[in-house]
């Protein structure tokens, strides 16, 4: 079962180059339950990335509370159970899908780390493709090793920002399907910033970013 994710009271500000603060997000708060997939929407700019790597514990909180919860434990963080996908994919190009999908595992010491990832390439479709470069694949073959390689590591919360805002509308909607199918298989609970509302809509909330506070 996936991560549950309670926020209180979060707010960022962030100092801009004339030196004046902008509160970017005010007062937000939150609770994303365990399985639960949903959707952050808003303008470009309004701190979407921002509360993203927030909740992903991969920028520092200045004021508020987030606890992450599995089962009745609260969790230390979820850096250990969480996995992100990024807009420009991030695979290594020096190596084929497979490895790119293996290596975190591997990095771990794993000895079933090749096996679960063709597990995982499976999942996406991307079987055939296994041993080419991730240079010679499509835009959305290599996001699919991206989630692919998300998923390796059976996260408990799965953080994406704008997972397919790099594809074409066709592709897009299938590589986001996968991920949300992927996602769904292993009762991860997932957080999704996106531009299309149309993807938005397949998730079980969608929020909206604007002015600083955060609406359903
Ligand atoms: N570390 C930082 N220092 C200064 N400004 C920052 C920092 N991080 C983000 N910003 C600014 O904060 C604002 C929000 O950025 P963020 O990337 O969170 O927005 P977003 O809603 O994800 O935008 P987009 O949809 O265009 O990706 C932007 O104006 C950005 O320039």
């Amino acid at each position: 079962m996936g991560v549950k994710l309670d926020v209180i009271d979060l707010e960022h500000t962030i100092n801009l180059v004339n030196g004046e603060p902008l509160h970017l997000l005010k007062n937000i708060s939150m609770s994303i339950e365990a399985g639960e997939h949903i959707a952050i929407v808003g303008a470009s700019g309004s701190g979407k990335s921002t509360l993203l790597s927030l909740l992903a514990g991969l920028e520092t909180l200045q004021k508020g509370k987030i606890s992450y919860h599995k089962n009745l434990e609260v969790l230390s963080g979820v850096t250990g159970v969480s996995g992100f996908i990024f807009q420009h994919f991030h695979l290594l190009p020096e190596l084929n899908a497979l490895q790119n999908v293996a290596l975190p595992l591997m990095l771990r010491g794993e000895s079933t780390a090749q096996q679960r990832a063709l597990e995982k390439l499976k999942l996406v479709n991307l079987e055939a493709q296994a041993k080419q470069p991730v240079t010679k694949l499509s835009g959305g073959e290599q996001q699919r090793v991206a989630i692919a390689r998300a998923l390796c590591n059976e996260p408990q919360i799965l953080f994406a920002d704008e997972p397919t805002g790099n594809l074409d509308h066709k592709t897009a909607e299938q590589v986001f399907d996968l991920m949300l199918h992927g996602a769904k298989v292993s009762g991860t609970t997932m957080v999704v910033v996106t531009h299309d509302l149309n993807l938005a809509s397949k998730l079980d909330k969608t929020y909206k970013l604007e002015n600083g506070e955060l609406k359903l």
